[in-house]
C-alpha cells in the first residue's frame, strides 16, 4: 500500500471574515495543494472573529472533505504560524472614514510586523506566505521584514486578482475564453496604480494586439482603448466591485489566491503569470520593493520572467505605480514597522 504524505499545514489569518469563508472550502476540497494532498488548516482570528471562524470549522467538519486532517481555531498568532507550510494573510485593517492611507498602514503594521515575527519563530523551513489583505504589498514588506531568517523570496502579495481581472476583460472584448490568452502581465502595486499590460501578451498564438485590432479597427483605436477603457476598468474593477455588491470583492478574491499558491507549488504550465514580490532590481524596481512582475514558478520558486521589452508607454506607468510603493515604504520606514 502506498504511503499517505504527511498533511501540509495551511494558516488563514481573518479566516472568520468573508474571503476566509469563500477560501476554506477551496482548500479543504483539494484546490489549493492538488488531490491527493492531505491538509491541516489552521484559523486565525482576533477574539472578536472567533465565533465565525468557529463555525466554518463545524462547517468544514460537515464538508467531510477526505483530504482534511484537521481544522484549528486560534486568536495566538505563534499557534497558528507553528510549523506552518503555507501562509495565507488575508486578515487587515479595513480604511475607517478619515483614515489617512498613513494611519491605514500604521494600523496593518500593527497586524502584519507580529504575524511576521510569529512567521519566522515557528513556520516550517519551506514555509511560503501569500498577503491579501490591504495594501497586501507593503503589508508583506512588513511581514518580510519582521522575519529575517525567511528568505524575502518566500513572502509574496496578490495581483492575480487583476491578472484575471485583466484576462477576464481581453476575453470579452475579442469573444475568446480566458485559458486562450497568454502573457499578460500585472506589474506595480495592487493599487489604482497598477498597469495592466497588454504589450506581449497573445490570444490562441497571436499578439492580442493584432487581435483587437481586427475587432476594433486601426492601431490607433486599439491604443485608445487600452489606455482609456482596458487599463482604468482593471485598475479600478475593485472600486467598481464595491459598488455595484456594496462591498469588496470575495469569492473572485478568494479564487485568485488559489490560483496564486496552486501555481507557486505546483508550476505555470502555459506562460506567466503575475505576482508581487520582493524585487531584485529587475526592471528598474527598487531591490526589495514588494513589486508585481510577470513571473513563471520554477521548481516551487517565483522566476521574474526577464528580457521583455518596455517601450515608453509602459515605462511611464511601471514607474508611476513603482512610485506609489516607494512612498509606502517610506510611510512604513518612518514609522518603524520595518
Ligand atoms: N489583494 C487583493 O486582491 C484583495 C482583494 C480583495 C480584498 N482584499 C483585502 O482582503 C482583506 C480581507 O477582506 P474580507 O472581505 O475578507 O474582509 P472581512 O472584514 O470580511 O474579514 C477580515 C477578517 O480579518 C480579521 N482580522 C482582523 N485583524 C486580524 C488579525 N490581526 N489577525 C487575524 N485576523 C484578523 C477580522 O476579524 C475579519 O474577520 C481586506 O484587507 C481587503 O481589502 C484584497
Ligand atoms: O479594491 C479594493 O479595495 C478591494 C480589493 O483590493 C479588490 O481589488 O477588489
Amino acid at each position: 500500500m502506498a504511503n499517505t504524505p504527511s498533511p501540509v499545514t495551511v494558516t488563514v489569518t481573518g479566516a472568520g471574515g468573508q474571503i476566509g469563508y469563500a477560501l476554506l472550502f477551496r482548500i479543504a476540497s483539494g484546490q489549493l495543494l492538488g488531490p491527493g494532498v492531505p491538509i491541516r488548516l489552521r484559523l486565525l482570528e482576533i477574539p472578536q472573529g472567533l465565533k465565525a471562524a468557529e463555525g466554518a470549522a463545524l462547517e468544514l467538519q460537515d464538508g467531510a472533505f477526505p483530504l482534511l486532517a484537521g481544522v484549528e481555531v486560534t486568536d495566538a498568532a505563534s499557534a497558528a504560524f507553528d510549523g506552518v507550510n503555507v501562509a495565507i494573510l488575508v486578515g487587515a485593517r479595513p480604511r475607517g472614514p478619515g483614515m489617512e492611507r498613513g494611519d491605514l498602514l500604521a494600523a496593518n503594521g500593527g497586524i502584519f510586523a507580529p504575524q511576521g515575527a510569529a512567521i519566522n519563530a515557528g513556520a516550517a523551513d519551506d514555509v511560503r506566505i501569500a498577503v491579501v489583505g490591504n495594501p497586501a504589498n507593503t503589508n508583506a514588506l512588513i511581514a518580510s521584514a519582521n522575519a529575517p531568517d525567511i528568505p524575502v523570496e518566500r513572502f509574496t502579495a496578490l495581483t492575480r486578482l487583476d491578472h484575471n481581472r485583466a484576462l477576464g476583460q481581453l476575453a470579452a472584448a475579442l469573444a475568446v475564453s480566458p485559458g486562450e490568452i497568454r502573457d499578460v502581465t500585472i506589474w506595480g502595486n495592487h493599487s489604482a496604480t497598477q498597469f495592466p499590460d497588454v504589450a506581449h501578451a497573445t490570444v490562441a498564438g497571436r499578439p492580442v494586439v493584432d487581435a483587437l485590432a481586427e475587432r476594433l479597427g486601426d492601431a490607433a483605436t486599439v491604443r485608445a482603448w487600452i489606455t482609456d477603457q482596458f487599463i482604468p476598468r482593471v485598475a479600478k474593477r475593485g472600486a467598481e466591485i464595491i459598488e455595484v455588491r456594496g462591498s469588496s470583492s470575495v469569492a473572485s478574491a478568494a479564487s485568485a489566491t488559489i490560483d496564486h499558491v496552486h501555481d507557486w507549488i505546483t508550476g505555470t504550465p502555459h506562460g506567466w503569470t503575475s505576482v508581487a514580490l520582493s524585487s531584485d532590481g529587475s526592471y528598474g524596481v527598487p531591490e526589495g520593493l514588494i513589486s508585481s512582475f510577470p513571473v513563471r514558478s520554477v521548481d516551487g520558486v517565483w522566476q521574474i520572467v526577464q528580457g521583455l521589452e518596455i517601450d515608453e508607454f509602459s515605462r511611464a506607468r511601471i514607474d508611476a505605480s513603482v512610485t506609489e510603493l516607494t512612498e509606502e515604504r517610506d510611510a512604513v520606514l518612518t514609522l518603524g514597522l520595518i
